[in-house]
């Protein structure tokens, strides 16, 4: 073994000397054409190619480096030997990243992959009325040659999914309401917004613990299932009814909601939406990873008209204002009036094309005065009772 070692030493040793003498030799063309038809000659017996992903392309930012690099960072602190660390001014959180020329693996499908940081300083600059930064930073994605065309079909976009979901976790989330009544501003932006912060959680919330778990089970299913929805021809989308008494947790169940799946909630205050064009104009305007919630539904019923609804056929104009119901009339001058069924199945309609990964809560205090019929003709994807 000994002799195999001094062996190798001493064959490296002849090869960087003959390296020299070459070099001094040959013109610098020559030598760079040695050198990068030597490359070629390792890289065609290797079972490895490699991709580079730098940080600039041409003049702009490389949208992939960015994401390989939060992608990483994701997981990068617990099996790097060397990290850099970084904390934007003000921020409480630390960001973890590769250091210089460090390599991590990765495992994706069963496939390994090998990322390396690589930083190279710049050559001296030409003159250039943009700067430049003087060293060159990307990644170095090393693969299989086998496994290239899976690698690069799925595994690049996996890693932008991923990177998507950490940019929204870290982002500030928000409350949106439409309760000012304010028409569309200058932005045509009808919905006002706070920062959302609720301390509720599903480890806070009072609740059945197997409840509790169907539900958490029910959404990280809906998160995770856009290729279900595409292949149904569904809109990704889920409907929630939640009812119990006053003061029996149904915003905090929101509330946990929204913070177990990093959504924002958009809170849809029905007595300022003057008509069915608003309400749509609304819902555009809501973004995607959303909770849109439609509260206190029973007062959208008029008892007197149940039994009016034809058993089969639609229901329609379940939304009257009478003079004790404290709600305006949705409605414009063109009988554009909003009906109860049309609410509950607004997210099935022409609506659904454009909006997409939404969950709608509906809520109520008084379960009993829903309309069964009603319920059954458009049901809930879940039906929760808080108490
Ligand atoms: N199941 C629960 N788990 C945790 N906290 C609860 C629960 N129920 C009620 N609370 C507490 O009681 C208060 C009122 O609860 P919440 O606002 O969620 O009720 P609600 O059903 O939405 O009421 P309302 O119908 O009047 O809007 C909150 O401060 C909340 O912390």
């Amino acid at each position: 073994m000994k002799e195999f070692w001094t062996s190798l030493v001493s064959l490296l040793g002849v090869l960087a000397s003959l390296m020299n003498i070459l070099k001094v030799v040959l013109p610098p063309e020559a030598w760079f054409a040695a050198f990068s038809f030597l490359i070629r000659a390792l890289n065609y017996f290797s079972s490895y190619c490699y991709c580079d992903v730098t940080k600039m392309d041409g003049v702009n930012t490389n949208e992939l480096y960015n994401a390989v690099q939060l992608y990483l960072s994701s997981f990068v602190s617990a099996s790097a030997s060397r990290l850099s660390l970084t904390r934007a001014i003000n921020s409480s959180a630390t960001t973890f990243g590769l250091s210089n020329d460090v390599c991590i693996n990765d495992v994706f499908d069963g496939v390994a992959v090998q990322w390396e940081h690589v930083v190279t300083q710049r050559q001296s600059q030409t003159f250039s009325w943009q700067p430049h930064p003087d060293e060159k930073r990307g990644f170095r994605l090393r693969i299989r040659k086998r496994d290239k065309d899976f690698i690069l079909n799925s595994y690049l976009d996996y890693i932008m999914d991923k990177a998507n979901n950490i940019r929204h976790k870290n982002q500030q989330r928000l409350l949106y309401t439409n309760s000012l009544g304010r028409t569309l501003d200058s932005r045509g932006q009808p919905w006002d917004s706070v920062p959302f912060k609720h301390p509720s959680t599903f480890d806070t919330l009072a609740m059945d613990p197997e409840r509790k778990r169907d539900i958490m089970e029910d959404l990280s299913n809906f998160t995770v299932g856009q290729a279900l929805y595409g292949q149904t021809g569904g809109a990704w989308k889920r409907r929630y009814l939640l009812y119990g008494l006053p003061g029996t947790g149904k915003s905090s169940t929101i509330a946990a909601m929204a913070n177990f799946l990093y959504y924002d909630i958009y809170v849809l205050e029905l007595t300022q939406v003057r008509s069915k064009s608003e309400l749509l104009n609304l819902l555009m305007k809501t973004s995607s990873k959303s909770i849109i919630v439609i509260e206190d539904i029973d007062r959208l019923v008029n008892p007197s008209k149940r039994s009016k609804m034809p058993q089969a056929a639609t229901p329609q104009s379940y939304y009257d204002p009478g003079p004790s119901d404290s709600m305006r009339s949705l409605e414009d001058g063109n009988n554009n009036t909003i009906t109860f069924w049309e609410l509950l199945n607004f997210p099935d309609g022409l609506w659904s094309c454009c909006g997409s990964e939404r969950i709608f809560i509906y809520t109520t205090s008084h379960f009993e005065k829903l309309d069964p019929a009603l319920l059954e003709s458009s049901p809930m994807d879940m039906q929760i009772c808080v108490s």
